[in-house]
């Protein structure tokens, strides 16, 4: 017996030339899950949900009027997914006029973790804060309490040293110098050399990167004196990639030999544990296979490492639906019990939408991205992952447990000089 349908609303940026472009992995893999929930008869019984997506092309406003027609075209929508930290930024200021929760796969920026200004924020991608623990963690274990910050003068990076500047604070951990740059990044490296800097955490973008390696390996700020903290997920040989087309004026060799020893941290957005059996009855490898299958059917040559924007991020994605699908279950039996039912909401309903909230809020289940759960703010809990560049690969350091503070360290890290570099210049008393 089928009382009805329930349906939410989809903002992916698919294609566009600024920002994210993530929803071309995220869309299929929200669509893999869709079908997923559908097909279980303990979720929803009697209901079928739907997703009415759009594309936003990672811009605010084309990601406003897409929520705008589907709030204004039937059928009414119970919730909002959406990615892009722009797009949610907006899209979720203003769902909460409609009592809307906003749900978002793909939106890392630390200024989203408000609930003053988000009240029905969600979020299965974490917040871009959740590296600070990460690194404090790792400046503790190697004994550096002397460190110096370059960013790009982005609000992502921006609002993400504001919050490692509190942690250093806490942590007794001196920034010497904090230097930013818009887009070239020569006068702010050689800042970093006069301040005599050793422990220098970047926060930039991909392509400001490769600037700024360039700029470190001019500068010789690299090697066995110093140690550099960069973002995990920028694609894995992105230092010696692109040089020509972005003018880069070092070659793949000088690239390499700056960057070689550097530490990265990244959030972890598949689980770790590839045979363990999450909600769906898939493993992490398994969603990998149906995810790649899905997108050769739509085009992509997965099989030549042609992966679309999103892959990445496509278990984040994969995991909000099932966590909308949880909340709204949870919900109806709720409802149920005062003889109403999902069908009674409406956009002036603040009762049934705090109920939403409730369900959404305590959640807590294994998906394909790992244990999905969320703070007070909305923000997705999430371990992280250290790895560092040797001869030229990545490999694999450790993981960090925010919550718990357990740093599970697998003991292959190298150093240059063959020891771990000092935060500052070390004077040799002559006896
Ligand atoms: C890890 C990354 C690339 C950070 O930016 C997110 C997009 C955004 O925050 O707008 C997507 N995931």
């Amino acid at each position: 017996r089928r009382d009805g349908d329930l349906h939410i609303g989809g903002i992916f940026p698919m294609e566009g030339e600024g920002g994210w472009q993530g929803g071309q992995a995220c869309k299929p893999a929200a669509e893999l899950a869709l079908a997923d929930v559908n097909a279980r008869s303990d979720l929803l019984s009697g209901f079928k949900l739907y997703i009415h997506s759009n594309d936003s092309k990672c811009e605010p406003g084309l990601g406003a009027s897409v929520m705008y027609n589907l709030l204004y075209n039937p059928p009414q929508k119970l919730l909002l997914l959406a990615g892009c930290s722009t797009v949610c930024t907006t899209v979720a200021e203003a769902a909460k006029m409609w009592n809307l929760m906003v749900l978002c796969y793909g939106a890392s920026s630390p200024a989203l973790s408000d609930r003053a200004r988000f009240p029905t924020l969600f979020r299965t991608h974490p917040s871009a804060t959740v590296h600070n623990p990460t690194r404090i963690k790792l400046m503790q274990k190697f004994g550096w309490s002397r460190i110096a910050i370059l960013q790009q003068a982005e609000e992502v990076f921006i609002s993400t040293v504001e919050d490692l500047e509190a942690h250093c604070k806490k942590a007794g951990i001196e920034i010497v110098t904090r230097q930013s740059f818009l887009s070239d990044p020569a006068d702010a490296v050689r800042n970093l050399r006069r301040q005599d800097a050793r422990v220098i955490v970047g926060l930039f973008y991909v392509v400001a990167a490769r600037r700024v390696l360039c700029e470190v390996y001019k500068h010789r700020l690299y090697g066995k004196s110093y140690v550099w903290f960069f973002i995990g997920w920028y694609e894995d040989n992105w230092f010696e990639t692109n040089l020509e087309k972005e003018g880069i004026d070092c070659s793949p060799e000088q690239m390499r030999e700056a960057a070689e020893g550097h530490l990265t941290t990244e959030a972890l957005m598949w689980n770790q544990n590839s045979n363990q059996t999450t909600i769906s009855g898939m493993t992490s490898e398994d969603f990998r296979s149906r995810l790649n299958e899905a997108l050769r059917e739509a085009g992509y040559d997965i099989d030549g490492e042609r992966y679309p924007e999103g892959y990445q991020e496509a278990p984040l994605a994969y995991d909000a639906v099932w966590a909308v699908a949880l909340a709204f279950n949870k919900t109806m039996e709720k409802l149920e019990k005062s003889g109403l039912s999902l069908k009674n909401f409406t956009y002036t309903n603040k009762k049934i939408a705090d109920d939403i909230y409730e369900a959404i809020n305590s959640t807590s289940f294994l998906g394909v991205s790992g244990l999905v759960a969320f703070s007070s703010q909305g923000d997705r809990i999430a371990l992280t992952q250290i790895e560092q560049l040797t001869d030229n690969h990545y490999v694999k350091l450790g993981y960090y447990d925010t919550q718990a503070d357990n740093l599970t360290w697998l003991e292959r890290e190298r150093w240059v000089g063959g020891k771990v570099p000092p935060d500052r210049t070390v004077v040799v008393n002559e006896l």
